[in-house]
């Protein structure tokens, strides 16, 4: 989990961490996260929390999705932990992408969480649905550098005669020469610093080809200035093949928004499973907080039943000590989730406090 680390100023002292625990399994897997978070800490770091009602429900009792004075007290914060948002799919009583457009992406946005950090590895203990041949092939250790605040998302496009046979519905990619050379100078700067130093650019660029020039074109420009990456292009269907049959060639990948949303389901599926894939909306800038959160959703199929696993929430607080300077201490959650999922047993039904008992109870060694 060391993947947002390099030249990370270390914060030391009282550190305001904004907790955003969200909907269904989202309370459950920030509790155990923070469980981790306080035993890790080195002894000069002390987190003095806010919690904030946010999500679904608040739109429920409220209709309140994120007050702008919400928002500002969010600003002040030093770093964000968030569980998940997000109510049950065609709730009639949510007005679609309510949250996942008025909240978690208004966040990434207003904070300018420009690059989304997804690392995958197959751990050792972790069941990987790839085959024993794939698996054999070597390890697999890779991070997606996905662009956060452009793209697909911006909310740019409209619907016209809605509800008749002519409705014509756009939804307009927006790719800046600002956005995309950002975006690739931190996953160069991230190649750089890995032992492998190998960059892929994921994009459609046959068939977006107006977005697609301007990817390859800022790809291959500030590749001049990282003499010492090595870089590759894959289209994005390609990469679903490679996925599955010869992971082992990716080390980071960089692409956009709506493409690394994708493509990071995919890799935590085969990485073993969507309950240990961690994220980081990181602002590499750090002029605002930037939000540490499992990639996965609030699971209302399983919330409330507190078999959730919360793994990936605990990574995910492994990424926010990495980012606050502290990558001793993400190491130490990392090798603790690590021998958590080697000493798991096939069929073992555990609930979520009980793995985050134990994965704490292994930091503490
Ligand atoms: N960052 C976020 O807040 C975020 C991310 C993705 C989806 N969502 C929202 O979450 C809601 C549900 O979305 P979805 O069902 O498409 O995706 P999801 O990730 O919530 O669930 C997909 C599947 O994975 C399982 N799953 C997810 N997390 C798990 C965990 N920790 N342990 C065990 N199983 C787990 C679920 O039970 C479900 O079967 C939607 O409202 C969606 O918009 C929010
Ligand atoms: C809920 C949604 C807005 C979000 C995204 O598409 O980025 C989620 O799928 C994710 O991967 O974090
Ligand atoms: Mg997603």
């Amino acid at each position: 989990m060391t993947d947002s680390s390099a030249a990370a100023p270390v914060t030391t002292g009282q550190v305001a961490l904004g907790v955003i625990p969200g909907d269904g399994i989202g309370p459950e897997v920030t509790a155990e996260a923070l469980k981790v978070l306080e035993v890790a800490a080195p002894a000069d770091l002390k987190f003095a929390q806010t919690s904030y009602d946010l999500g679904a429900e608040r739109y429920l009792r409220t209709g309140e999705v994120l007050p702008d004075s919400v928002l500002e007290e969010i600003r002040n914060q030093d770093a964000l932990l968030l569980g998940a948002v997000g109510g049950k799919p065609n709730d009639p009583n949510l007005p679609p992408g309510i949250l996942e457009r008025g909240l978690l992406l208004k966040l990434r946005f207003e904070l300018d969480h420009y690059v989304n950090l997804r690392p995958s590895r197959i751990y050792p203990g972790s069941v990987s649905p790839l085959s024993d041949e794939v698996l054999a092939k070597g390890e697999v250790d890779f991070v997606v550098v996905r662009e956060g605040t452009e793209g697909p998302y911006t909310g740019n496009g409209g619907a016209l005669r809605v509800g008749t046979p002519a409705e014509v519905a756009t939804e307009v990619s927006v790719n800046t020469a600002y956005g995309v050379e950002r975006v690739v100078r931190d996953a160069f700067e991230r190649a750089r610093r890995r032992p492998r130093k190998k960059l892929t650019l994921v994009h459609k660029t046959n068939v977006l080809v107006h977005a697609g020039q301007v990817w390859w074109r800022l790809f291959q420009q500030v590749a001049e200035e990282y003499p010492d990456v090595t870089t590759d292009y894959s289209h994005i269907d390609a990469v679903m093949i490679y996925l599955t049959t010869d992971p082992q060639r990716f080390d980071v990948i960089v692409t956009d928004n709506l493409f690394g949303d994708i493509v990071t389901d995919l890799a935590a599926a085969i990485s073993g499973g969507i309950g240990l894939a961690a994220s980081g909306n990181v602002n590499p800038d750090r002029t605002a907080p930037s939000m540490f959160e499992p990639v996965h959703g609030s699971a209302p199929d399983i919330a409330g039943q507190l078999i959730a696993d919360p793994t990936a929430a605990i990574l995910s607080g492994a990424l926010l000590l990495d980012h606050l300077g502290h990558p001793e201490a993400a190491a130490r959650i990392e090798a603790a989730v690590l021998a958590d999922l080697e000493a798991r047993e096939p069929g073992q039904q555990r609930r979520t406090p009980e793995v985050g008992d134990a994965i704490a109870a292994r930091v503490l060694g």
